[in-house]
């Protein structure tokens, strides 16, 4: 049998994330050890309950109410509406029986993408990204008011140097003529031939408007990547099934199982994007491992630095374990 204890955690935003869901500062999680004889496996639950996971308590009174040994299966059998829970645990799981965590997230032959702070602040921190060696950036747009952002969009978008990826996510926050009003700036933008290219707008309509995403997608030139709403592997395949075809952003922390996800994206064939949920060193590593599988068109993942007070994670979550 594997022996299982967990540790909650909290770390906050330095700065904080302005998305239009909101201002979120703190990041709460739970780190999950499994040990079986001398293996040792860490997995990461770091839901995201806006996205429509559970919610950190929920994940905790999951962990509590669990026996101190599990199996493989009471982990295979953890249910759906705990998708983190499903993730973390499972990637413990895989991670014991590849003996041993890998400490620093695998070396992926994959461009990293790196999320600029809303609002003209973008204006300013692309270009030291940009020396870090980022190529792609993602910015939260239905922020500000839309005539501000479009005026920001449009210096930002000249000034990118070639061959620069600018990514536009939304939360699907915009109105369907403030989505039209954005998709027809990106699509003139680009047939004027900007400095930046436009890889796509992430989320620009709520999770119910579909439909209309789909007749957006069908008008406009510049591509469109569900996000929130493909959060879970039931969303997933919900849209698959109703004829989704463009990108598909996956947030494998609070998708749920890997093995299921692996299964849906090997046989589905997705356009794929892999994104972060802020999640820890632990969390990021089982999660890239999954990108670098199943990106196949290659697309950077958003798993660019986001700053933390913790510098350096390897000793915070050696202190974790301390200090219980
Ligand atoms: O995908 C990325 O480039 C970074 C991660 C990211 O943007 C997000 C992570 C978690 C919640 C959201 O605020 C946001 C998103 O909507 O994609
Ligand atoms: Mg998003």
């Amino acid at each position: 049998m594997t022996q299982f204890n967990f540790r909650p955690y909290r770390r906050r935003f330095q700065p904080p994330l302005q998305t239009n869901h909101g201002v979120w500062d703190v990041r709460d999680g739970i780190i999950i050890r499994l040990t079986s004889d001398s293996n040792v496996g860490y997995g990461e639950i770091a839901p995201i309950s806006w996205f429509g996971s559970e919610t950190v308590e929920q994940a905790l009174d999951f962990c509590r109410q669990l026996p101190k040994e599990v199996s493989e299966e009471i982990i295979f059998s953890i249910p759906d509406r705990f998708p983190a829970c499903q993730f973390g645990f499972e990637s413990a799981w895989e991670d014991i029986n590849c003996r041993g965590v890998q400490m620093y997230a695998p070396i992926i032959p994959l461009a990293y993408s790196a999320l600029l702070p809303a609002g003209k602040a973008a204006l300013s921190t692309w270009q030291s990204l940009a020396k870090d060696g980022y190529s792609t950036f993602k910015w939260k747009i239905g922020v500000d008011p839309i005539a501000e952002e479009l005026a920001i969009f449009h210096h930002l978008i000249e000034v990118l140097p070639e061959g620069v990826k600018l990514r536009l996510d939304a939360n699907g926050g915009l109105s369907y003529e403030e989505a039209n009003l954005w998709l027809y700036n990106c699509d003139n933008i680009m047939a004027a031939g900007a400095g930046g290219e436009i890889e796509y707008i992430e989320q620009p309509l709520a999770v119910k408007n579909l439909t209309e995403m789909q007749e957006l997608s069908d008008y406009y030139a510049t591509a469109i990547a569900l996000d929130e709403s493909v959060a879970n592997l039931t969303q997933l395949e919900a849209c698959y099934q109703r004829g989704w075809r463009g990108i598909f952003t996956i947030k494998p922390s609070i998708a749920g199982s890997p093995s299921r996800l692996r299964k849906f994206c090997q046989e589905r064939k997705i356009d794929a994007v892999f994104s972060s949920v802020f999640e820890t060193i632990v969390g990021r590593q089982a999660a890239l491992k999954l990108a670098a599988e199943l990106s196949i068109n290659r697309r950077a993942v958003g798993f660019g630095v986001h700053h933390w007070l913790e510098e350096n994670e390897q000793t915070w979550l050696e202190q974790l374990w301390q200090a219980c």
